[in-house]
């Protein structure tokens, strides 16, 4: 049998220009073992991605903040917390930098993301004198409690799903996958990934982005078929 996989998101499925490689769509429903999407990014998006893969929704977003299991969902962290985080920032005259509708924060729940263009260090004294932690993921500054993670999603994930994390092939990009690399059986950094992935990972691929992902699934594919 190919192994489940737990795969992020941005700068692992995305090709360089942020897209969605359009080869997932035959890849992944064709996939015998459970997928599960592990993100950052606020819950809608991963759960859109499943729809318009048409995989099952296995769910993590807000890097563990929010985890989906087909109908079930549970939150973790403070929320509050992160908010007024992004309030105290805001007042001392910085930006989450997204624009007035904040598409990106707009639907959080548990933590908050903010532009990388933004001041990192009054966000991270923020961010701990409310008992928080930032994660820069390459793509954004995330404020989120300490003990959530997509690690501790997974493990929620697969304990639903009747599996054991150590089942899983998990491939990321950066430090937010650090986690996740650190609960399953094989873990992926693709070549673009930050220098915590990097170490973190049992094999840095080297091919990057996408291209890294999708060699990684033929090579498991090719074991399975082999
Ligand atoms: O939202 C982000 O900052 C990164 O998202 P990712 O975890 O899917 O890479
Ligand atoms: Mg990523």
């Amino acid at each position: 049998m190919v192994p489940p996989l737990v795969l992020d998101i941005d700068g692992t499925m995305t090709r360089p220009d942020d897209s969605i490689d359009p080869r997932f769509f035959d890849l992944l429903p064709d996939w015998e073992a459970p997928i599960v999407v592990a993100t950052g990014k606020a819950f809608p998006y991963p759960v859109a991605l499943c729809h318009f893969l048409q995989i099952p929704q296995h769910v993590i977003a807000e890097n563990g903040g929010i985890v989906l299991v087909d109908d079930e969902i549970t939150r973790n962290g403070d929320g509050e917390a992160a908010f007024h985080v992004a309030e105290e920032y805001v007042a001392d005259g910085y930006e989450l930098g997204w624009g007035e509708s904040d598409l990106t924060n707009r639907w959080r729940e548990t933590e908050i993301a903010v532009q990388r263009d933004q001041p990192l260090g009054p966000l991270s004294e923020l961010a701990s004198e409310h008992g928080l932690e930032v994660v820069d993921t390459g793509f954004a500054y995330h404020v989120k409690s300490s003990g959530v993670s997509k690690g501790q999603g997974l493990k929620a994930v697969a304990q639903l799903l009747g599996r054991d994390p150590k089942e899983f092939v998990a491939i990321g990009d950066s430090e937010n996958d650090v986690s996740t690399f650190g609960v399953v059986r094989e873990s992926y950094a693709v070549a673009n990934a930050d220098e915590k992935a990097k170490r973190a990972a049992g094999t840095v691929v080297d091919e990057s982005y996408s291209e890294g992902t999708i060699s990684v699934l033929e090579e498991l594919q090719r074991g399975f078929d082999g």
